[in-house]
């Protein structure tokens, strides 16, 4: 059985902890790391099964073979090249991190060099699959419009960079338009989603992304549309926020647990 070590303990966090804690997954718990002592209590307190190591990513890089991170873009850059260095495989959620070349660079060939794999789970966004498949012909342009209630953007820095006072929003408003690279850095703990999109097409600086600020819907809402030579491609998803981090919707953290099972079946499903 794999050991995989966990960095973060919210929402996504909490979520892979009890499914591997259940046997959703099969894997060994083996360690977790998050700057809040009080964050990692909590997730010891709901396990029945595992009892992993409140440990350092640093110890973590030696004890276990597979480090997860759902913590934030700073948490990536911070332990990605290390735990790659002692040739251990990752997954990374705060997908935004990849938007500087250089560090996605370097992120790839410490990878090669140590014969380890990064994985990135779907995150709260469908389509990853035919957007894949469709970029081995050609795309022409992608677009992602993530629209999102108050309550889920509250805390970006694009809000006090413009001086937007989200009180102030009443119907929906376009609050950024432009390029991936500029999106994961204004809405760090929002746009993951475009990150990993632009992973799959086009590109950090070719894919659009939109942004709009929505305080008549409770879901957070990804629309993804694709031109290329393989036709064209519409996709929206509406998905239930996580109710102890509305930024974050629920089918983040099943697709985490979903790649999870992925990795550790004998069985490959889909593309
Ligand atoms: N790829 C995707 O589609 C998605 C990615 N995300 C991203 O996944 C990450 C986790 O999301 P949630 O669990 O909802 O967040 P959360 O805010 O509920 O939990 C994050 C935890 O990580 C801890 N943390 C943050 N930085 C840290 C660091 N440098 N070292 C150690 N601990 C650290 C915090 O104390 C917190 O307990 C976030 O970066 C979020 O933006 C969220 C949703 C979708
Ligand atoms: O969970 C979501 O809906 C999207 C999100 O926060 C992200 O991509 O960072």
């Amino acid at each position: 059985m794999i050991k995989i070590g966990v960095i973060g303990c919210g929402f996504i966090g909490s979520q892979i902890c009890a499914a591997v804690d259940s046997g959703v997954v099969a894997a060994e718990l083996a360690g977790i790391f998050d700057f809040s002592a009080e964050k990692v209590e909590s997730v010891l307190q709901t396990l029945q099964n595992s009892s992993p190591q409140k440990t350092m990513p640093e110890e973590m890089a030696k004890s276990c073979d597979l480090i997860i991170e759902c913590a934030s873009q700073e948490a990536v850059l911070k332990y990605a090249p290390m735990i790659l260095e002692h040739g251990k495989d990752m997954m990374v959620l705060s997908a935004g991190a990849f938007q500087n070349p250089d560090f996605y660079a370097k992120i790839q060939k410490t990878a090669a060099d140590h014969n380890c794999k990064v994985y990135l789970p779907s995150g709260a966004i469908a389509g990853t699959d035919g957007l894949k498949s469709a970029a081995i012909a050609g795309i022409k342009s992608v677009t992602v419009t993530t629209r999102k209630p108050i309550s889920g953007l509250a805390g970006s820095p694009y809000l006090a960079e413009k001086k937007i006072n989200l009180a102030d929003i009443t119907t929906p408003t376009l609050l950024f338009e432009g390029k991936a690279t500029d999106a994961v850095v204004a809405f760090p703990k929002n746009v993951n989603v475009c990150a990993t999109i632009s992973l799959c097409g086009l590109g950090f600086e070719k894919t659009v992304v939109k942004v709009i600020a929505d305080p008549t819907i409770s879901d957070n809402i990804h629309e993804l549309e694709v031109f290329g030579d393989f036709g064209h491609m519409k996709m929206t998803i509406e998905n239930k926020p996580s109710p102890i981090n509305p930024k974050t919707s629920y089918l983040a953290a099943l697709s985490a647990i979903s790649t999870l099972k992925r990795i550790t079946d004998p069985i490959q499903i889909g593309v």
